[in-house]
């Protein structure tokens, strides 16, 4: 099965038959690119008392939507939007009509992103051989996360040493990218090397995340990649990202039982303390 393949062997893939038509895709980071423009201030206080986050600097947030760290030393080029899906709709903005246009839009995609995930993920888990009962708790739609990200361009002389993104797995169950069509940015390590994931219009990048990782007793790769930035041009891409809910015990032969909510404390204090995610490590067996 090709699918299965591709988790096993890279983690990652291109999605296209996935049914949202490319004038809509292509509609998101046009509406993205607004929100972006307004002024920083606007930004910074047009999500007060709201559950959608504005960052930048670092993509790391705790639960609450603060940024975690923001070191001087390794800061993230990147700023972006934390959109928990299903507070969408009590989210009104209508004083901002860049921000309820931007808003309509990620409730027509949330849709999309839900339906994707799930199909993915029931031929995922068969291919798998998943027990039914558990897989059908793994996959918590409500806990969906939409990020919209901006790499700014970075004329700063060390642009090749400076990352949009840090190396890193995702924390999903698994992720579904919608990049710009014309900026390249996103790469994947595979066996020691840096490749590119160029842009191919009206296709999705699906990539495994480290809770999948576990579910699949470590037959699916959780590929750990990051992000470059432009010296010219900025980019943009959206991401999604679907979890477990808060106390599922993911059960394997590799870890110990855990839950997505011991993971993330996990990842927050390990980010606080050793300054990075260390991971599904944390829970091996030994
Ligand atoms: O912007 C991208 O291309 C990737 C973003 C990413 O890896 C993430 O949000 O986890
Ligand atoms: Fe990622």
């Amino acid at each position: 099965m090709k699918l299965g393949e591709a988790c096993k062997t890279w983690g990652l893939f291109r999605l296209v038959n996935h049914e949202i038509p490319s004038t809509f895709l292509s509609q998101l980071l046009e509406e993205a690119k607004k929100l972006f423009s307004m002024e920083f201030e606007t930004k910074q206080g047009a999500f007060n008392d709201s559950p959608l986050t504005y960052f930048w600097g670092t993509p790391a947030l705790t639960p609450s939507g603060e940024a975690l760290t923001r070191g001087t030393q390794n800061m993230n080029w990147v700023e972006g939007l934390n959109v928990p899906v299903n507070k969408l709709s009590r989210f009104q903005c209508q004083q901002h009509p860049v921000l309820e246009s931007f808003r309509l839009v990620l409730v027509e995609y949330g849709n999309h992103l839900s339906r994707i995930a799930t199909t993915l993920f029931e031929a995922m888990a068969s291919n798998l051989n998943l027990h039914p009962e558990n897989s059908k708790s793994y996959l918590s739609l409500p806990t969906g996360a939409i990020r919209v990200y901006r790499y700014p361009q970075c004329s700063n002389a060390n642009v090749n040493t400076i990352l949009g993104m840090d190396v890193h797995t995702d924390s999903s169950i698994l992720s579904i990218l919608n990049q710009d069509q014309a900026i390249s940015g996103l790469e994947l390590l595979k066996d020691d090397e840096w490749l590119t994931v160029a842009p191919i219009s009206n296709t999705l990048i699906v990539n495994i995340g480290d809770m999948m990782q576990a579910m699949s007793d470590d037959e699916y790769k959780s590929v750990k990649h990051r992000v470059k930035v432009n010296k010219h041009k900025e980019r943009i891409s959206i991401g999604y990202f679907v979890f477990p809910d808060d106390d599922t015990v993911i059960e394997s032969t590799k870890y110990k039982p855990f839950t997505y909510n011991d993971f993330r404390a996990q990842v927050q204090e390990d980010i606080k303390t050793c300054g990075h995610k260390i991971g599904l490590e944390r829970f091996k067996l030994t």
